[in-house]
């Protein structure tokens, strides 16, 4: 199958309600295809309805989410989610091999032993491989979930705060390696998440959602704006400016 080619993604005046109730409120937003997109919002502003209707779970009540000029009308294999809570996600029966592999089933035996050697060794699990999940840590865990989605070759990965149930020496290094990972493969990663310095260090986009009901988009800071380096300045202004947009700086 051809990957297909589109080089923009379009949330389009993106409408979602449930029943009457207002969840999100004409979204639009452009991005390009290779983008590291971080959404922050406070909780319950529909951050998490937003990635389900990417990945095509859901259908907006009015606008279009588009990759390139096809509208997404339903989950597909060019889109895998990535969650936060992994002992779900995983079966526990199977090993970490065996995890990786069963997205990809149909696929010639060659092929899929080939990718998923490959993508084990992109998340440092090479030597893992036959570890059932429960011999596993949280974050070996996360990476077994990582390279399932990208064993499937998807162009874009959808992950809902997914180091957010890790310990922070190891939600760090998995943030480090899933940079690099970005870097290496080029995807699309749409990422939402509370932590506005995890943010700052990946996206390349960031997002930030209003208080719902029909939470719009109260900021959009792009490329060029996302200062890189903690020690300056302009990185602690972006900073407290992301923390105002969450009115997190009220509360202390
Ligand atoms: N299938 C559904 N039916 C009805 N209401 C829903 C459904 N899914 C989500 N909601 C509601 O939509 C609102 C937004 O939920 P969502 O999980 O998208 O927010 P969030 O920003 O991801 O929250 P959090 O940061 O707490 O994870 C919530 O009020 C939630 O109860």
């Amino acid at each position: 199958m051809l990957a297909k080619l589109w080089t923009n993604f379009g949330i389009s005046n993106v409408s979602k309600s449930f029943g009457n109730y207002p969840i999100l409120d004409r979204i639009d937003l452009e991005f390009n295809r290779g983008s590291f997109i971080c959404v922050l919002g406070p909780s319950g502003s529909g951050k998490s309805t937003l990635l389900d209707l990417i990945a095509g779970f859901e259908r907006p009540t009015s606008g279009a989410i588009r990759l390139g000029l096809e509208e997404i009308r339903s989950a597909g294999p060019d889109r895998v989610v990535v969650f936060q809570d992994v002992s779900n996600a995983l079966f526990p029966w199977l090993t970490v091999r065996e995890n990786v592999e069963f997205g990809i089933s149909r696929l010639p035996r060659a092929e899929r032993q080939q990718r998923v050697a490959r993508v084990l060794e992109m998340v440092n699990l090479a030597n893992h491989t036959n570890k059932f999940p429960s011999e596993l840590s949280g974050g070996m865990k996360q990476r077994v979930q990582i390279a399932r989605g990208l064993a499937m070759e998807p162009d874009m990965l959808l992950m809902d705060e997914p180091f957010g149930a890790l310990d922070a020496i190891t939600r760090k290094k998995l943030q480090t390696d899933l940079k690099s990972l970005w870097e290496e493969t080029g995807k699309t990663i749409f990422f939402v998440t509370h932590d506005i310095e995890e943010a700052l260090l990946l996206a390349t986009e960031i997002v930030v959602l209003s208080t719902g009901p029909g939470a719009r988009v109260k900021e959009w800071i792009r490329r060029d704006q996302i200062p890189q380096d903690p020690a300056t300045v302009e990185y602690v202004a972006m900073k407290t400016r992301l923390e105002r947009a969450l009115d997190i700086d009220e509360d202390h």
